[in-house]
C-alpha cells in the first residue's frame, strides 16, 4: 500500500517543466518534494489530486493502494490538500466548517467525528470559534483536522507550514507527520524548507531543467 507517482512529461503552454519523475511514497511516510519556484512542485501535486489546469499537458500514471487513479474523477481519488492558504470558510464556526469535510451519515456520529479530528490537533475547545478570530497557528490546525475529517486515502501538502512562524511550524511539521503515520497514509510534501525534510531516503529536488 502506497502512493506512486510516473509522470512522464509535465508541461506548461511555456514548454517543458518535467520529463521522467518517479516518487515512491509508503504508507504512513512524508516524502519531500523541492525545487526552485516554478519548477512545477504544485503542478505535481495538481496531476495527482486531478485538478491540474486545461492549459497544462501532462502524461503519467498514479497508483495509489494498487489502484490507478490518473482517470478517476477529483472527487474519487480521495486524495486530502492541505495548502499555505487554509481557505476555512469565513461565515461558519470551526465546527460547521468540519461538518462540512465529514462524508454522509448519521447526524451525532458526524458530530462525533468533528470533535475527535479537533481533539488529534488539540483544538477541541474552537469548536465554536469563529475561524476569523483564530490564529494563523489555530486555522491550520484546523485546516488539517477538516483535511483529515474526509478520511482521505493520501496527503498532499503544498507549503503548508511556510506562513507560520518558526515555533509554531515546528509544531504543526510534528503534528502532520504524527498523523500520517498514526493513520498510515502516504503523504506528499512541496516545499521550500530542508527543516520539512524528515528523511533524506524520502525526498526529491526537481531542477529548472525539468528532468530528474
Ligand atoms: N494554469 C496555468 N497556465 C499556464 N501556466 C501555468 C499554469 N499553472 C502553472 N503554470 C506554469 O507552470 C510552471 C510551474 O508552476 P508550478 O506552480 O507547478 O511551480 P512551483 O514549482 O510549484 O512554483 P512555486 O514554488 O513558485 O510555487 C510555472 O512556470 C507556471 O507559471
Amino acid at each position: 500500500m502506497s502512493l506512486d507517482i510516473h509522470i512522464t512529461q509535465l508541461a506548461s503552454p511555456a514548454g517543458d517543466l518535467l520529463r521522467s519523475l518517479h516518487i515512491h511514497v509508503p504508507d504512513g511516510k512524508v516524502h519531500t518534494l523541492m525545487g526552485p519556484s516554478g519548477c512545477g512542485k504544485s503542478s505535481v501535486l495538481a496531476a495527482v489530486c486531478g485538478t491540474l489546469d486545461h492549459g497544462m499537458l501532462w502524461d503519467g500514471r498514479v497508483t495509489l493502494h494498487d489502484q490507478r487513479i490518473e482517470s478517476l474523477p477529483v472527487q474519487a481519488r480521495r486524495v486530502g490538500l492541505l495548502f499555505q492558504d487554509d481557505l476555512l470558510f469565513a461565515h461558519m464556526t470551526v465546527r460547521e466548517n468540519l461538518l462540512f469535510a465529514v462524508p454522509a451519515g448519521e447526524r451525532q456520529a458526524r458530530e462525533r467525528a468533528v470533535e475527535a479530528a479537533l481533539d488529534d490537533v488539540e483544538m477541541r475547545e474552537f469548536l465554536h470559534a469563529n475561524p476569523a478570530r483564530l490564529s494563523g497557528g489555530q486555522r491550520a490546525r484546523v485546516a488539517l483536522a477538516r483535511a483529515l475529517l474526509a478520511q482521505p486515502r493520501c496527503l498532499l501538502l503544498d507549503e503548508p507550514f511556510s506562513k507560520l512562524d518558526a515555533a509554531l511550524r515546528e509544531r504543526m511539521r510534528a503534528l502532520v507527520f504524527g498523523l500520517v503515520a498514526q493513520r498510515a497514509i502516504p503523504a506528499l510534501l512541496v516545499t521550500h524548507d530542508l527543516a520539512d525534510v524528515a528523511d533524506p531516503q524520502h525526498l526529491t529536488r526537481l531542477d529548472t531543467a525539468g528532468a530528474v
